[in-house]
């Protein structure tokens, strides 16, 4: 147990470690006054607790929300704005302790955890700008004593899940767009990372932002989430995390007919064909595959490397791999954490020892790190075929599970062959091949020559199971508005 003084983190601004949930404005336990204990991944610490909530508790911030939204939405675009720019100007001015709280509650290096704040502070800034372009319409009447008008407005209280591999950015690219729209939010964490979704809130408070317009609750995930899911006050509900959970959450809202946001699961296929560029490949191909320690959605899952490179490229890949230091995240040039839970690194041994025992090998690391706790070597499996678990499984950890293919078509086959389709990436110079892939894989997000593709002017989303809808560029602020036609007769009387 870490000492619990007044600054167990030893955070710049101690006022922002909080273990209550936000409540109507109050800060507040459990009412049960149970607990649930949140663990430093690299140490196996225990950091604090956070409060078991339930129906009862996540009720009152959905009807506090509900109180507090007619006032937010009848602010004009540009006063939440103001107050929005505000929670991005004081979350960039707390970076560091927002990415100390990150790195010690879920394990991601600094160097990450700060990129993770400045990528999460740009929905905010982003969408503040958006809410004062939510434009309308007017159409040419189809009688001439009458005139139409179309109006776009906020679509009402809404309440959003989140994971905790981006403990920050999740919450922002939900929260930032449903604020700028007149929304309030309800968010629920991770368990695993619930002081990052604290801070935040009291960022938003420093800022402005009513009580009630943002509650955090914690706790018991799936009686939240019943709530959440079948209070009629929620109008949207906004999802990030499995597909299962997804799938469940989607089942659940259907009572009281909730729109939805998926953002799920993911299993990235990750292409280099010979004409590539080996070393922006190999660039590209480390970033996918272990950024966050291969713990993100649109980490590549399956490379494909053509025959006539794959040699060369895996000689190049593993030099480079071969460098990533890893270690507790606090330290200095740390690249690879650990992992979020025991769980997570018996999933990779899992996927490790399914593919040898079909005759993958293992080309780098595939063990347990010597450094205990869930620390695992960054891996290299060649000879990987689609019949082993990884090819179907999202790994979700830094193991890279290398393909060799021969020709275009069985490529594209290959990497279709799934029912994921969030994020795929191929390397290739031939202008011709790059259109031609590009159209045919059947992903919501494609990169090309390069393995970040996460901006938040652009929309990140996926398609089949990895998702619905799209959140961040011009389109996320649609989800959090209704259309409302008007049709106004007696123009003539
Ligand atoms: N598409 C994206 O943008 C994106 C981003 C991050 C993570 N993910 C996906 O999330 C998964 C890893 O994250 P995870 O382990 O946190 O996912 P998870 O689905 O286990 O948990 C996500 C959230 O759902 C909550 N939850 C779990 N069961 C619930 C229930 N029955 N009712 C209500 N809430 C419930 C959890 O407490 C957590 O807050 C991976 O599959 C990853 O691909 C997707
Ligand atoms: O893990 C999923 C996140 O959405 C990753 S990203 O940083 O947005 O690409």
């Amino acid at each position: 147990m870490l000492e619990m003084n007044d600054n167990p983190l030893n955070l710049n601004d101690p006022d922002l470690l909080r273990m209550q949930g936000l409540i109507g404005g109050a800060w507040c336990d459990a009412d049960s006054g149970e607990t649930l204990e949140v663990k430093n991944p690299a140490t196996g610490e225990i950091i604090g607790t956070t409060p078991f909530m339930g129906e009862a508790e996540t009720r009152r911030a959905i009807e506090a929300a509900s109180a507090a939204m007619p006032a937010w939405a009848g602010k004009t675009a540009k006063e939440r704005a103001n107050i929005l720019r505000k929670w991005h100007d004081l979350m960039l001015e707390n970076t560091e302790d927002l990415a100390r709280i990150m790195t010690i509650e879920m394990g991601k290096p600094l160097a990450e955890a700060r990129g993770e704040v400045a990528y999460a502070a740009s929905f905010i800034e982003w969408f503040a700008e958006e809410g004062k372009r939510i434009y309308g319409d007017t159409i040419p009447e189809h009688q001439n004593d009458k005139r139409i008008v179309v109006i776009k407005q906020p679509i009402g209280v809404t309440v959003a899940i989140t994971p905790w591999n981006f403990p920050v950015a999740m919450i922002t690219r939900k929260a930032a767009p449903a604020l700028a729209a007149g929304c309030p939010m309800v968010i629920k964490p991770a368990e695993l990372t619930p002081y990052s979704a604290f801070a935040m809130a009291v960022i938003a408070e420093r800022a402005g932002i009513p009580a009630g317009i943002l509650g955090v609750v914690t706790g018991d995930a799936p009686a939240i989430g019943q709530e959440m899911t079948s209070n009629p006050i929620v109008q949207k509900l906004t999802f990030t995390g499995s597909t299962p959970v997804g799938k469940l959450l989607m089942e659940q809202c259907a009572g009281t007919v909730k729109k939805t946001s998926m953002e799920l699961g993911g299993n990235a296929p990750f292409i280099v064909f010979d004409d590539a560029n080996l070393d922006e490949a190999v660039e590209a191909a480390i970033a996918s595959k272990y950024r966050n320690s291969g713990q993100t959605c649109v980490c590549a899952n399956r490379m494909y490397i053509q025959s006539g490179i794959h040699d060369a490229f895996i000689e190049k890949f593993s030099e480079q791999v071969k460098k990533l230091k890893v270690g507790n995240g606090l330290d200095d040039g740390v690249m690879q954490g650990p992992l979020i839970v025991e769980a997570a690194v018996q999933k990779v041994e899992r996927h490790i020892e399914d593919a040898v025992a079909k005759g993958a090998k293992i080309s780098l690391g595939g063990k347990r790190h010597s450094l205990g706790q869930t620390f695992f070597e960054p891996t290299i499996l060649t000879g990987v075929t689609q019949e082993m678990t990884v090819a179907s499984e999202e790994t979700f950890g830094p193991m890279a599970a290398v393909f060799k293919f021969d020709d275009e078509q069985e490529v594209i086959t290959l990497a279709n062959d799934t029912e994921f389709g969030l994020a795929a990436y191929l390397c290739a110079r031939d202008i011709g091949r790059i259109w031609r892939v590009s159209e045919a894989l059947e992903y919501g997000i494609v990169g090309i020559n390069t393995g970040i593709i996460s901006t938040e002017v652009a929309p990140f989303g996926g398609v089949k199971q990895s998702g619905i809808g799209r959140e961040g560029s011009k389109y996320g602020i649609d989800d959090y508005l209704e259309i409302k036609y008007m049709c106004i007769g007696g123009i003539n009387s």
